[in-house]
This record gives C-alpha cells, structure tokens and sequence, in this order.
C-alpha cells in the first residue's frame, strides 16, 4: 500500500525501552569460551577484559557511542531509535497474531465492516513503527520508505535522511521465512534547505549511494540480527533477548572473495538472456574458474539470501527489474563494498548508478568479488523477457 506525503513532528530524543526486557541491571556478560572466537577482537576497539576471565559484550550503542567509533551524538541517537523500533517488529513477526499493533484501527480508512479485526499487513505495521521512533529520534528531516509513495518529512532542521524498506520478503510471512528491514542513512542536503518541502525532500532522498553514511539491515529470522556498517567495515549484532541489546557477535565482516553458493529464482530460467544461462550452466557442472560444482540456495527473501551471501560467500542475485536502487540496491551494495564484496546491475557498480526515481528497479547481483566479476563477464545478464512477473 503507498500513501502519499506525511508532515510529523517530533516529541522527544527519548526512546522507551521495550517493557518485555529484563532492566539493564540484569544484564549478564558472555563468558569468553561461548564466544565467537573472533569476539577476542572487537573489531579494533578495546573491549573491556574483566577480572573473571569474561569478556563485557559490547551493545550496538556502545558501538557507535564515544567508547566505541563515536559516529557522533546525532547518529547515535537515529541508531537508538531505528534499533528500538526494529526490536518492535521482531517483537511482531515472532508472534504476529499475538499484538494489538497488528489491528486495523475503526476509521483508518483501512477496515470494512468483517475485516476490522484482520490483522494488518506487517509491512504496513512496520513501516508505521519506524517512521514513528524516527520521527520521535528528532534527528531525521526526511524518511523515504518503499511502501510510501512519496518522502516523509519530519523535522526540518533533522541532520539525516532515512531510505528504508521496513519489512522485505514479507510475502513470505504467513510461513515463517525470514524477513527483513534494510536502512540507508545519508546526511541532510542543507544547500536545499531553501527549497520548497516536496522537492527537498525528494532531492535529499535521490542521493547517490556514494554518499551513504550508514547503511545495513535487520534480519528477523532464528535470530534476530543488526548488521551494519558505518563506512568503515561491516558489523553484527545479534538481539540477546534476556536483556533486549543488540550484542556485537561478528565483527569485522570480511566476505570470502569467491564462495560456491548461487542464489537466483531459477524458475525464470527460461526468460534469462544468454550470458546468464551460461553462467548457471557453468558454475552448476563445476567448469566455471572455480573448479567445484555450484549449490543452489534461495530463500526468495533478500535480506536472507544476502546475509547468508555475505557470511558464506558466492552470488545473490535478481535479474529482472525488481529490486529497488533506492531502498534496496544501495544500501546492500554499500554494505557488500564495505565487507570486501560487490554490487552491481550487471554492467555498472550500484553505488555509481545516480537515482532518478524514488521507487526505481533495476537487476541486482551481490556477493563475493570474484564470483561477481566472473559473472559479469558473460556479459548478457540482465533479465529483460518478463521483468515484471509477479507471484
Ligand atoms: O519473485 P522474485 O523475482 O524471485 O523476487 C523475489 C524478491 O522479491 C522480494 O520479495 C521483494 O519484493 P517486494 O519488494 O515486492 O516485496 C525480495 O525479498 C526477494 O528477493
């Protein structure tokens, strides 16, 4: 559903904790030994050694706060808020039948007589949890959000602007598949300030992705993951739900430069140009530069196929125009950049590509740097037979 632009203003920098958590005293500190052995190293900051022989786990805001890479009081506080409302949905997903967010709500304009109860679709639900913490965060002038038709504006003098998709792969919901928020932070565009609010907020939301801030996603699956980067490195945190923090487990993300894993809805086999058929072909019998038959794994979620992408390496990929550059290319690529990996429409880098529309599609290919180059050699790999097939 997309509804068109919204003016809010904020009500305080504060952001509630979640009532279903255990107070910060009750925090516990993960013991050494259960830790992934690369927790020793935080990442390149200091982690505080305790006498017992346990490590203090490092939350997402101590991360980003001044005991961590100090992104700056303004971002923590966007990141407090974004994390807040992602800990929501999770909250939502894991027992979606269980909340009365999920209602819709007597003259909303969205019930009819025997379906006020229905629940509402998450992905609305979601996109209204976080526009409402980020507007409440104060820090952000403009939220473009894929079930939006056009920008939010928020708080006119807010030093960021907010691209998301806030729940990805929610088709697949009502089975339980993983799903997914994916964010991309960029810094207001002050020269614009002057300009009327809709262009403004139009300009500000078609940045390119050169300019990202901050870009990551949250991963609702078995666990609950926030990964993210900052311009310098890729870095996850996975929800400890004892206490309700976000927890640094895999710091440092490095993509493997080539993995043996594609990821591709290969029921459209028959409407793939060429080069893309010969590619699968190629990697699937082993004969491609890396001398090993191909798996194949597609969750038809994209925040899943590319996490498992970015943790395993080898290729997720859309090539039909149906991601968006915006919400989902961009932020992806910066992230796949920042681990060591690559994004790409399949002839040009995504983060190069400038957007001219807000809901613009285009074919998608992440992954590992060799198997994307190898890849895009064969050239004829975007999907234009059939582009906008839908389930
Ligand atoms: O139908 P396809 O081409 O396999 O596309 C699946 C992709 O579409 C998505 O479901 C997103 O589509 P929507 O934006 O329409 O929800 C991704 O999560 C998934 O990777």
């Amino acid at each position: 559903m997309l509804t068109s632009t919204i003016f809010v203003q904020p009500t305080s920098f504060l952001v509630p904790k979640p009532q279903i958590f255990p107070p910060k005293s009750t925090q516990f500190s993960l013991p050494t030994k259960i830790c992934n052995p690369k927790m020793s190293n935080f990442g390149g900051f200091s982690v505080k050694a305790q006498l017992s022989g346990e490590i203090e786990p490092k939350t997402l805001i101590e991360y980003v706060g001044k005991g961590g890479i100090d992104v700056g009081d303004d971002l923590v506080v966007l990141i407090d808020h974004l994390q807040y409302a992602c800990k929501k949905i999770a909250a939502l997903i894991a027992s979606p039948y269980n909340s009365s967010l999920g209602k819709f709500v007597e003259g909303s304009g969205n019930s009819s007589g025997s379906d006020r109860d229905a629940p509402k679709p998450l992905d609305i639900v979601s996109n209204e949890i976080i526009l409402s913490s980020l507007q409440r965060s104060g820090k952000v002038a403009v939220v473009a959000s894929e079930e939006n038709d056009a920008p939010v504006c928020m708080t006119d003098d807010g030093p960021f602007v907010v691209v998301m998709d806030p729940l990805d792969g929610s088709r697949n919901i009502d089975a339980s598949i993983p799903t997914g928020t994916i964010f991309g932070i960029y810094n207001r565009l002050k020269e614009l300030d002057h300009l009327p609010h809709n262009e403004k907020a139009s300009l500000n939301s078609l940045q390119s992705g050169t300019k990202l801030v901050a870009a990551g996603y949250v991963l609702y699956s078995s666990a609950t993951i926030f990964c993210a980067t900052f311009g310098s490195g890729v870095h996850s945190f996975t929800l400890d739900r004892s206490t309700g923090d976000f927890i640094l487990t895999h710091p440092s993300i490095q993509i493997p430069p080539r993995g043996q894993i594609y990821s591709v809805n290969d029921a459209r086999y028959f409407d793939w140009p060429e080069g893309l058929r010969q590619y699968i072909d190629t990697v699937r019998q082993g004969k491609g530069k890396y001398p090993k038959k191909y798996s194949a794994r597609y969750i038809c979620s994209l925040v899943a196929d590319f996490h498992r992408t970015l943790l395993y390496g080898g290729v997720a990929m859309n090539p039909r125009d149906h991601l968006r550059l915006v919400y989902e290319a961009n932020p992806l690529s910066f992230v796949a950049e920042q681990a060591g990996g690559k994004g790409s429409d399949g002839k040009s880098r995504i983060l190069s590509i400038q957007p001219i529309k807000l809901h613009q599609r285009l074919p998608l290919f992440l992954g590992s740097p060799e198997d994307i180059d190898e890849l895009e050699s064969y050239k004829d790999i975007q999907q234009t037979v059939n582009p906008g097939y839908e389930v």
